[in-house]
């Protein structure tokens, strides 16, 4: 695309037109000097303004709340290690809030080389040191996630301290009912069907897609970590919901799968899932998972979570294990603790297997996963089919850029193809791509903020690639 073309990187920046107004503000966390940024502006802005210094703030609130449990669990020493932790998120807090430059890494860390060397890229790319307000949103919140795992990284007893870890369980919980109603249409599809083959079953397949692409709708960032559960039976919404979803390529799906059904080839059927949120979302994963498995589409899953605490709700290995652990207690209910006995022995037969690799809480999108990370890129490129959830991951793959909206999907994944792509989505950032030519204007039309409330969807896939893997 010639450069006059190219489309621009989602900024934090305030545009200046909108800017309503920039104040010197005498908190206790400002000194004299520093300017607090107070603007209208874009989505990007506006949630690095609003939303992130109280997801940092929030957790300085539960750590002094925790601090008696604290002591129970690691001993009177703990006290200093908050302590620290404390004044280091206060401190972020504030770099954030005044506009600070972006500094580097300092803790020891096995990503601290790659972090520091994407600081230094960013700057060579912009030709300056990047600022909190001045710079690609994407890079901006991957940065504060990682600065937030920091402040714990140089602790004694909480490194592995997980803080969005009670806000995850919660939505398990807070999520049940929804939960066992999924579990019974599960179990009772199964039995009735005896043995699923996609075509047959093609219904069924359909409700498991759209239930792991609307469970998408529920994750904790965009709320900035207030209650985000599953109430409703998610069930009975879909055919309502069919119409929200702008760009739907099931069927494409439908039909690659079903080749792959009857391909042979020389080892297991794999799918790669980069998975997002844990709770509802997670569960809603693991019925679409089984359902490939059941049915014999794939024989292999790997599940690809993140090693940190990310964007709050997002899955790590230890989150999806205590799921499919806590699925086997009575109050779960039955047709949860049958969900639970699968999943188990998935795991334990290596047929399901977690990855948790570094490429995932580093900045970057796709498109330079083969240069940052080509192990990773391999490894994925094993699959025959790799699905990429929710709102994060998307921009990842379409590089947070603006596209004309009717951009083609599989243009926008700029070479990456590892293998056949599928990505399940709820729109919450202003970037979607493969809209047919008019509909985003007309959306716009509506008055609605369709972009970033999580009530529309994208299922969209892109099979370049052929079932065996070689590019086509
Ligand atoms: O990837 P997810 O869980 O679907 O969404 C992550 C998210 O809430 O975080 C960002 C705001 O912080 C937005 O891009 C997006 O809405
Ligand atoms: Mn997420």
């Amino acid at each position: 695309m010639p450069a006059a073309m190219a489309p621009r990187i989602a900024n934090t920046r305030a545009p200046p037109d909108r800017i309503s107004r920039v104040r010197s503000e005498s908190s206790s966390l400002a000194g004299e000097s520093d300017q607090v940024v107070v603007a209208l502006g874009t989505f990007p802005y506006v949630s690095m303004r609003d939303r992130s210094p109280v997801i940092v703030a929030r957790i300085v609130d539960f750590l002094s709340r925790e601090k008696g449990q604290m002591k129970k669990r690691f001993g009177e020493e703990v006290v200093s290690d908050l302590k620290s932790v404390a004044e280091m998120l206060s401190k972020l807090r504030y770099e954030m809030m005044t506009n600070k430059p972006l500094i580097p890494f300092e803790v020891d860390a096995p990503d601290q080389e790659m972090w520091n060397k994407a600081l230094e890229e960013e700057a060579a790319r912009e030709g300056k040191e990047p600022t909190w307000f001045d710079s690609p949103w994407l890079f901006v919140e991957c940065y504060m996630y990682r600065r937030i795992r920091e402040t714990f990284d140089d602790s004694l007893f909480l490194r592995q301290f997980d803080y969005f870890q009670h806000q995850k369980q919660d939505s398990y919980w807070n999520s049940l009912e929804a939960i066992k109603g999924l579990a019974k249409y599960f179990k009772t599809s199964y039995h009735q069907t005896k043995q699923w083959k996609l075509q047959e079953a093609k219904v069924i397949f359909r409700h498991f897609i759209e239930l792991a692409l609307w469970g998408n709708k529920c994750d904790l960032s965009i709320t900035a970590g207030q209650d985000a559960s599953q109430k409703t039976d998610l069930l009975e919404d879909l055919d309502k919901s069919a119409d929200k979803i702008l760009c739907n390529h099931f069927e494409n799906l439908c039909n690659y799968l079903t080749q792959l059904e009857s391909t042979r080839i020389d080892r297991l059927k794999s799918a790669g899932l980069i998975v997002d949120n844990a709770g509802f979302e997670l569960f809603c994963d693991l019925l679409l998972m089984d359902f490939l498995c059941s049915s014999h589409v794939v024989q292999k899953v790997h599940f690809h979570v993140k090693s940190m605490p990310w964007y709050i709700s997002d899955v790590t290995t230890h989150d999806f294990l205590w799921m499919v652990d806590v699925m086997q207690k009575p109050e779960c209910g039955e047709d949860v603790q049958w969900m639970a006995q699968r999943w188990i022995q998935y795991l334990k037969s290596g047929e399901w297997t977690l990855h948790d690799e570094m490429f995932w809480t580093l900045p970057y999108p796709f498109s330079e996963m083969q240069i940052e990370d080509p192990g990773l890129y391999q490894h994925l490129a094993q699959n025959q089919l790799v699905i990429a959830k929710g709102d994060l991951n998307y921009r990842k793959l379409v590089g947070d850029l603006e596209w004309p909206r009717h951009t083609s999907f599989t243009e926008v994944l700029r070479g990456f193809h590892p293998a056949p792509i599928l990505t399940l989505r709820t729109l919450k950032a202003n970037t979607v791509a493969g809209l047919k030519e008019g509909l985003a204007e007309t959306m716009d039309k509506s008055g609605e903020d369709w972009m970033v409330t999580g009530n529309y969807a994208v299922i969209q896939f892109c099979d370049k690639i052929s079932p065996i893997g070689v590019s086509t």
